[in-house]
């Protein structure tokens, strides 16, 4: 059908889904995706063992998107796991999102994972910004090449991973030369939140978050054509790779501009938690008029067709 979208040859009835972390941390939460209009769904970024996260406050949606450090609250991936070895593959595809907190510990949940034989999509998140100490992997590009060599060997089919913004041509240049240098890595998902932002509210004087200062990642409006161009420099640089683009859709408009950016599934993360599931229906009605006004048949016409000055 017009919406119909395929990612590793497996077939999407929408190109939307969640992005990690959002209506994803609970059993009753990935229900309520799979019973949406998003044509699949992802598990909240996991670790070995539960963890609480941050306290509180730590998210705030603003007028222009949000901001948070959640500080990867999850249930461990076990509990993921057990979600996965029950969903019905023939509804939905689903996604595994895999935060590990060290390159052993992602490796002991890949091998668990692998031993499932579970058709789940795995998207390895190497851009948390807010767990303190961790750096984000993807920003220390001798790290991500070795927590890549050391996930390819061990999960030894493909799977896509999740990457934060850059902000620098040769940055574009030299993270996307490592990827293409591990073929099993076969999708890539532009952006997480730009980390390490600062909200502030002027009436109270002070921060809206708690963790790390008022420090935490930013979503939303704010994102847009930074989600875009990272989108689009790793569409041009990875011939052989799809990507998924994630970031300011809250509109058919966005889910479009990502479609011309060259990605295949679109994330929605701010704009699903501040209106909930029922975005999804919106969004479809919202693409296919776009599609319809503009005469396209499938969102293969569009995908990539960024037109240049
Ligand atoms: C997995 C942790 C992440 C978090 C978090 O749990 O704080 N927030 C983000 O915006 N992106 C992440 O990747």
């Amino acid at each position: 059908s017009l919406l119909s979208a395929s990612l590793l040859g497996i077939d999407f009835a929408s190109p939307l889904m969640n992005a990690s972390g959002v209506c994803c941390r609970y059993n009753e939460e990935l229900d309520a995706m799979l019973a949406s209009d998003a044509g699949s769904l992802i598990t909240k970024s996991c670790t070995l063992l539960p963890r609480e996260g941050n306290p509180e406050p730590r998210y705030t949606a603003t007028a222009l998107g949000s901001i948070n450090s959640m500080g990867l609250p999850n249930e461990g991936y076990e509990y993921y796991l057990d979600y996965a070895v029950k969903h019905d593959y023939a509804k939905k595809p689903l996604f595994m999102s895999v935060a590990g907190l060290s390159l052993e510990d992602n490796m002991a949940m890949l091998t668990a994972i692998r031993e499932a034989k579970l058709p789940a999509i795995v998207e390895l998140n190497l851009s948390c910004p807010n767990v303190p100490g961790k750096p984000q992997i993807a920003y220390d590009f001798e790290a991500m090449e070795s927590m890549l060599e050391a996930a390819s060997r061990v999960w030894a089919q493909p799977f896509g991973v999740k990457m934060p913004p850059y902000f620098d041509i040769a940055h574009f240049d030299e993270a996307a030369a490592i990827l293409n240098r591990h073929p099993l890595v076969k999708f890539i998902t532009c952006i997480n939140s730009i980390g390490n932002a600062l909200v502030i509210d002027i009436e109270r004087e002070s921060v809206v978050i708690k963790p790390k200062d008022g420090f935490g990642g930013i979503g939303g409006d704010y994102v847009l054509p930074t989600a875009l161009a990272n989108v689009n420099a790793f569409f041009r640089r990875c011939p052989d790779k799809q990507v998924i683009g994630c970031g300011g859709v809250k509109s058919g408009a966005e889910v479009f501009m990502h479609l011309l950016a060259g990605a295949s599934l679109v994330q929605v993360g701010t704009a699903l938690q501040e209106e909930g599931c029922g975005i999804f229906a919106r969004l479809n009605a919202e693409l296919a008029e776009i599609l319809q006004r503009k005469g396209y048949r499938s969102l293969e016409e569009v995908r990539g067709k960024l037109r240049t000055l």
